[in-house]
């Protein structure tokens, strides 16, 4: 075919008349191109302004702004993000639609943009409609270090990544909490009597705990000052380096392969190097593995079997190594700094609620007695540590701030017109953003106090309907995999810290603000700006 095209340009061009012909032909091809597809798209908006009006569509109203384009509001995102406030400021724009919990805004560059608050259209855009809505550029901002994986997938391929990783994760909750112990050890003993700065920790902690379960083999980034080998720090280092480039890329969206510098590069092929010369040297792709493996649960299965298990149950199902690489690296990405976060944001809020620590402190010493090394049972045991849990990731969701581009134009349930209640028409590529961090501070969902931290209210009946108006880890078919072993994660280390030091309190002259009033940094994840300072005493 291509050479028969060549074929005929040659011919065309040795003509003396052709080259105008050629000229006009193409400028007459694009002059028709275009017409074309502003027809196609006239016609499509028409179709689908005909659809909304027969479903009884209105638009919700436009976000106030004084100069055009919105720029004030633009300017105010981001001067409150360099500040450090930029859900504090999110919320005070919330809080102008109460009632109807629905807002519209319209982006400076871009489509338009509907954030939504209300939980009926939470439910539509992450369960119900959930086929109309894609990631937009989210595949293509994450690609230098993730490339091919379950985070960036999307319809087929995103499917058979989710079986497979599925499977793993239900297994998983069988496992008893061996992966978790020696890692909360090496925690510990970086901790001495006096001050300490908890969040940084708690990074190397989940890092240490997640290269160890899909790995099979952990990176000891707790060990760094005693016996940490050099590549394992090249690769934790390279994995930190790696990861602030892509929410450097994630902020600037559509323009995010502006953002490529070569230290930035450096650090995603060391990630990929270090990944890819263990599976190497291991075997995972080589090696058939089948029902004579040793699953994590059975009784004969070593610490060695269990941790290497996750990685050869996805190896089985890879194409190739690259396959395999990009895997784990979507898993890893997804679960290290989310649970690092919610560690931080829980142990913060518990040195500031002194009330709350001591019911804690009462219902693991009644549960464990003198045990150390919670089971799964145990924890399971303690409805308060749930509930203080429950309360942080309400307050404080790792992931605070989201969005789903339409990929076809589709209908949310309410909040459009002048009384908020109709439906509201969204056109195939424009976005809407939903946020938990916004959602947990809507009184008309968490009732006065909904500002306050008061893990008491998931005990009293108070939220049983409260559906998705509570969605830290989302919901629906994209509803995070590793929740459970999430839960265990930060429920074991909390355990265990509150066995260890007899107190754990706010350092003398630390800051108390009211809940969401500190300096924050969001990335793809929000953490403390001012880290999680604590005073321990053993
Ligand atoms: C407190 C800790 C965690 C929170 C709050 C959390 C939250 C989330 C959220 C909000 C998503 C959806 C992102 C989106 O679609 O835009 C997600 C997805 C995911 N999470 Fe988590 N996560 C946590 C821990 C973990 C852990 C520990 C793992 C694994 C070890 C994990 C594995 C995943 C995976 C694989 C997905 C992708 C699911 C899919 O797209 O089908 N998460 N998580």
């Amino acid at each position: 075919m291509y050479l028969l095209g060549f074929d005929v340009v040659k011919h065309y061009l040795a003509k003396s008349w052709s080259l105008p012909v050629l000229t006009i032909g193409i400028i007459s091809f694009a002059i028709a191109h275009f017409l074309f597809t502003a027809l196609k798209r006239t016609l499509e908006y028409r179709a689908d302004t005909l659809h909304g009006r027969e479903h009884g569509c209105e638009l919700p109203p436009e976000l106030p702004k004084r100069w055009p384009l919105g720029v004030d509001r633009i300017k105010e995102l981001w001067d409150s993000n360099a500040d450090g406030r930029l859900l504090a400021f999110l919320c005070s724009i919330a809080r102008d639609y109460e009632p109807r919990n629905m807002l519209c805004q319209h982006l400076l560059i871009g489509p338009r943009a509907f954030h939504v608050l209300h939980p009926k259209n939470v439910e539509a855009l992450l369960s119900t409609n959930f086929k109309d809505y894609g990631f937009g550029v989210r595949p293509s901002v994450f690609a230098p270090l993730l490339g091919n994986g379950i985070f960036t997938q999307e319809g087929a391929a995103w499917k058979h990544s989710r079986e497979l990783l599925r499977k793993q994760f239900v297994r998983a909750q069988y496992q008893d909490n061996r992966c978790f112990h020696e890692h909360v050890g090496n925690l510990i003993n970086c901790l001495s009597d006096g001050h300490v700065d908890l969040q940084p920790l708690f990074f190397n902690l989940t890092l240490d705990v997640a290269t160890d379960l899909l790995f099979g083999r952990s990176v000891y980034s707790l060990r760094a000052d005693i016996d940490q080998a050099a590549d394992n720090r090249e690769f934790a280092e390279s994995f930190n380096v790696a990861q602030e480039g892509l929410a450097k890329r994630f902020r600037l969206a559509p323009f995010h392969f502006i953002y490529n510098p070569s230290a930035f590069r450096k650090a995603c092929r060391n990630v990929h190097m270090f990944v890819e010369r263990y599976i190497r040297e291991q075997g995972f792709m080589d090696k058939a593995t089948g029902d004579d493996d040793k699953a994590p649960e059975s009784e004969n299965a070593t610490q060695q079997d269990s941790a290497s298990w996750f990685i050869r149950q996805v190896a089985q199902e890879s194409a190739t190594e690259t396959d395999l690489r990009d895997q784990l690296l979507n898993v890893l990405l997804a679960g290290r700094d989310t649970t690092a976060c919610c560690l931080s944001w829980t142990l913060r809020l518990l040195v500031r609620h002194p009330a709350v620590m001591e019911r804690l402190r009462h219902e693991v010493q009644t549960v464990m007695g003198d045990l150390t090394s919670p089971t799964r049972e145990q924890i399971r045991a303690m409805p308060f540590l749930a509930s203080v849990v429950k309360e942080s990731l309400r307050l404080y969701p790792p992931v605070p701030l989201n969005n789903r581009e339409a990929v076809r134009t589709t209908i949310l349930p309410t909040g459009g017109g002048p009384d908020g209640t109709r439906p509201i028409m969204v056109r195939k590529g424009e976005m809407v953003v939903f946020s938990q961090y916004v959602n947990s501070r809507r009184k008309n969902i968490f009732g006065q106090d909904a500002d306050n931290f008061r893990p008491e209210r998931w005990e009293t009946g108070e939220l049983n309907d409260v559906g998705w108006g509570y969605f830290p880890f989302i919901g629906g078919p994209r509803q995070c995999l590793g929740e459970d072993f999430a839960l265990m994660e930060v429920s074991y280390t909390i355990v265990r810290l509150l066995q260890t030091f007899r107190t754990i309190e706010l350092p003398v002259g630390e800051k108390v603000e009211p809940v969401g009033a500190e300096r924050q940094v969001l990335t793809l994840v929000l953490s403390s700006a001012d880290g999680c300072k604590v005073a321990v005493k053993r």
